[in-house]
């Protein structure tokens, strides 16, 4: 379904809205945004920390449009200052859906039962969420992606965590000693665990199969570096693109090898995992 951006959209004719952070974009917030009604929309409340899902990235995992707010801009406001504020940018609010923990206004000092008092409509309280009986949260998640365990992380988000950046020149080392990488610079997203990833790497749209490292290179010139490597593929141009990698399972943590003949074997198993992998 085509995706709404909240620019094109007239904020009067929202119905219902779901509030939150929604960084991640995970399962839960998904269950949130089921009980939206067709004109419905998300607010999200920025913190300037999210990094699963930077603001700029969020729209891609909903068809309903996002309206940001400022926490800075919005946490002085007492309970029925923030109802008020809400009802006067959506005029035709007659439905708000939120999490079971949800808290807003100063001090966080609102629960659920004072936005079902002060709210002159419909509130939907969503019950926590879980999977396999562990409570889904972006928090949790982050750690999943910190310890490396992706599958995991993945099956919270209910999709591959994805990051992104752009091309930057290496040390120009890959193509000679071992083999091709694309080099990014990484600034707003959380990256997983230093180590080596499954993974696929998007170019221009098109999706390839490839093999992505992270960390520290303390075999090589000791400097951080995302890169990944597409298989079975040479001559890909991607000077100064966007490039994007959705992260699928961890090979191996990162290590340091005392010879680069020892790092390229140990390369060519990584790329022979994930071949197997992929077919
Ligand atoms: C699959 C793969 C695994 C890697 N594993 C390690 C590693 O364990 N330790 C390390 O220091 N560098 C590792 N590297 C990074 C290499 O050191 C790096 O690709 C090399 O220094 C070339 O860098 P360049 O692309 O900037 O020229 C790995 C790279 C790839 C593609
Ligand atoms: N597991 C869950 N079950 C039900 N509702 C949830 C769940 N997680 C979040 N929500 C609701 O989704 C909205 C967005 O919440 P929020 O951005 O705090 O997500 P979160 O995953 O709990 O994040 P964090 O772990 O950073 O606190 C809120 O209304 C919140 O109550």
């Amino acid at each position: 379904m085509k995706k709404s951006s909240s620019t094109f959209v007239d904020k009067n004719s929202i119905n219902s809205i779901a509030i939150g952070g929604f960084d991640g974009m995970h399962i839960a917030h998904q269950e949130l945004f089921k009980n939206l009604c067709k004109n419905g929309a998300i607010i999200s409340i920025e913190t300037g920390y999210a990094s699963l899902t930077p603001k700029s990235y969020r729209q891609e995992y909903t068809k309903y449009p996002i309206f940001y707010y400022d926490l800075n801009d919005i946490k002085s406001l007492e309970g029925f200052e923030f109802i008020t504020m809400l009802k006067n940018d959506f005029k035709n609010l007659n439905k708000i859906v939120v999490g079971f923990d949800f808290c807003f206004g100063k001090n966080r000092a609102y629960k659920t039962d004072d936005l079902k008092k002060i709210f002159e409509g419909e509130v939907v309280v969503i019950p926590e969420i879980k999977l396999n009986d562990f409570p889904v949260h972006s928090r949790y998640i982050r750690d999943f992606l910190l310890n490396g365990d992706i599958e995991k992380a993945n099956s919270f988000l209910g999709k591959e965590y994805k990051i992104s950046g752009k091309h930057i020149v290496g040390q120009g080392l890959g193509k000679k000693e071992f083999v091709a990488t694309i080099n990014l610079n990484v600034n707003e997203f959380l990256l997983p665990q230093s180590g080596v990833y499954i993974t696929t790497t998007i170019v221009d749209n098109i999706e390839y199969n490839s093999v992505s490292f992270l960390g520290h290179r303390s075999s090589t010139d000791g400097n951080f570096a995302v890169e990944t490597h597409i298989l079975n593929q040479n001559n890909l141009s991607v000077k100064d693109k966007n490039i994007e990698i959705k992260f699928l399972k961890q090979i191996r943590e990162n290590r340091k090898f005392d010879s680069f003949i020892e790092l390229k074997n140990e390369i060519l198993k990584d790329i022979d995992i994930a071949q197997k992998y992929f077919y």
